[in-house]
Order: structure tokens, then C-alpha cells, then sequence
């Protein structure tokens, strides 16, 4: 039987006398692309964080590639691969730069201009982080996390900002980076992206799971119940009209 990648067990997560995370409990599958959906301040971000080695947890366990976050941190940071806050881009320094500083930290060797390409940001190598789009930042954002040759990227709201044709482009990307075998988990409040990229999805209310499934089957269990959509009676939308006229192709190179 193939073990979860990562293990979350009545995990609670307390702001003084405020329980953000109350008891939450998942297994994410090596290789799956995992989605935490939830309103605001449901708890996704704190989750993450936690299992990222970031921040500290009330009570609960947390296993990652059979490492135990209680027993050896350190170790499960060398396994993952997390985004950047931008305060973490040195200003002075270029893309290249940047990823050769990130690479010299994590004591990999990588060719900074093959990752740039990667997301097709080899043309910026000699930009600075400032100076790209927020598309660009983001795809820059999602390359610094491949730099340690993680088993698992952690993507928080990976495509908030961006315009269609941007986020459609992440998602191919994201995609790309799932099918070498890496596993995904990511947190998003886009429902489309969450039903075209994710394996399965919890969604997070107040602190607590209220559903764990895939997409697909979450969709077949609300119609079961009588659910009807109201009728469409058009049958493209405004985004469809958006992409009709400026294309799907990336324009921020
Ligand atoms: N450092 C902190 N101190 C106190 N409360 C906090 C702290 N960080 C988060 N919280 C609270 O914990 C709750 C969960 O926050 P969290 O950022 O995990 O939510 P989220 O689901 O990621 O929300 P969003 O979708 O808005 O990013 C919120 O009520 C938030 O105000």
C-alpha cells in the first residue's frame, strides 16, 4: 500500500485564546495535487505553515515523507520546497543572481537559466525581481520553491492577481511540475482552478474539515442530493468573451 506523503493528525493550532485549527485531520498521496479551499481566515494558511516547519502547533501530529515534525524540522525543510515572501528577494540582485544565492543557501547545484526556463522567464535573467509583472512573479516565486529538487512545493493562493491568460499559464506549469512526480499542495479561493487542477480537496471552515473527497466526487454527491444549478441560458461567459479576443497565449515575456 503506498504510504501518504504527508500525515496530519488532530492537528490544533491556537492564537492565544483563539483556536484557528481545531483538530483537523488529512493524509495527502505522493505525486496528487492537494487543495485546501476555505473562506477567509478558515485556517489554510496557519495549516501550511505548520506542516511547512514555519510555525508552531498547539497539539496534533504531523508526519512528512515519514519524518515526524516533532522529532527532526530540520529535516522535513529539506524536503519541501516553499514560496518566498518577496521581502526575501534581495533587491540588488537579478533573477540569476537570485537563484544562484538560493542555490548556494540549499547547497544545490543548478543552472539558473534552465530553471528560468522552466517558467519561461529566461529573457528576465537580468531583471530584477521589482521589475517583473505580477505574473512573473509569480511563475519566479514558483521556480525558487524547485530549487532544492523538493518532494513537495507548498503553493499559497499561487494565482491570486493574475489576469486569465497568467493563471491559466500557472496552471500548466503547476501541471508540468506534478507530472515529474512531485507533490503539490496548494491553498486557493478559485473554485475553477481548484476543480481543474486538484486530485482531491478538503475544504476548511472555521477551522475544521467539512469535506474531503475529489473534486469530481464532491460535485456527484450535491447533485445525488437534488441539487440543480439554475439553467445557463448562455452558453460561453465573460471570461470565455476575454480569452476569445486577447487569446490564450502568455503576453508578459
Ligand atoms: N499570528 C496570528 N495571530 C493571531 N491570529 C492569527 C494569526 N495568524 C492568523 N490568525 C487568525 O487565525 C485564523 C486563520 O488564519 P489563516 O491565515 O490561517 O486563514 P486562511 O484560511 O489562510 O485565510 P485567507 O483565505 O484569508 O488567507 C484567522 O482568524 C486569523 O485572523
Amino acid at each position: 500500500m503506498v504510504e501518504p506523503i504527508i500525515s496530519v493528525r488532530d492537528l490544533v493550532k491556537n492564537y492565544g485564546d483563539f483556536n484557528a485549527v481545531k483538530g483537523i485531520s488529512f493524509d495527502v498521496m505522493p505525486g496528487e495535487i492537494f487543495g485546501l479551499l476555505g473562506p477567509n481566515g478558515a485556517g489554510k494558511s496557519t495549516t501550511l505553515e505548520i506542516i511547512e516547519t514555519l510555525r508552531p502547533k498547539t497539539s496534533g501530529k504531523v508526519v512528512v515523507d515519514g519524518i515526524d515534525l516533532d522529532v527532526n524540522p530540520g529535516a522535513i525543510k529539506k524536503i519541501i520546497g516553499v514560496q518566498l515572501q518577496a521581502a526575501g528577494y534581495y533587491p540588488g540582485l537579478n533573477l540569476q543572481e537570485l537563484v544562484e544565492m538560493f542555490a548556494g543557501l540549499y547547497n544545490q547545484k543548478v543552472d539558473p537559466l534552465v530553471l528560468l526556463d522552466t517558467v519561461q522567464l529566461r529573457e528576465k535573467a537580468k531583471n530584477k525581481f521589482k521589475q517583473l509583472s505580477g505574473g512573473q512573479k509569480q511563475r519566479f516565486s514558483i521556480a525558487t520553491t524547485l530549487i532544492n529538487k523538493p518532494k513537495i512545493i507548498f503553493l499559497d493562493e499561487p494565482t491570486t492577481g493574475l489576469d486569465p491568460q497568467a493563471r491559466r499559464n500557472l496552471w500548466e506549469l503547476i501541471r508540468e511540475i506534478k507530472s515529474k512526480g512531485t507533490t503539490v499542495i496548494l491553498t486557493t479561493h478559485y473554485m475553477d482552478e481548484a476543480e481543474f487542477l486538484c486530485d482531491r480537496i478538503a475544504i476548511v471552515d472555521a477551522g475544521n474539515i467539512i469535506s474531503l473527497d475529489t473534486p469530481d466526487q464532491m460535485i456527484d454527491d450535491l447533485v445525488a442530493t437534488g441539487f440543480e444549478r439554475p439553467k445557463q441560458v448562455k452558453m460561453a461567459n465573460l471570461e470565455d468573451v476575454f480569452l476569445h479576443l486577447t487569446g490564450k497565449t502568455l503576453r508578459d515575456i
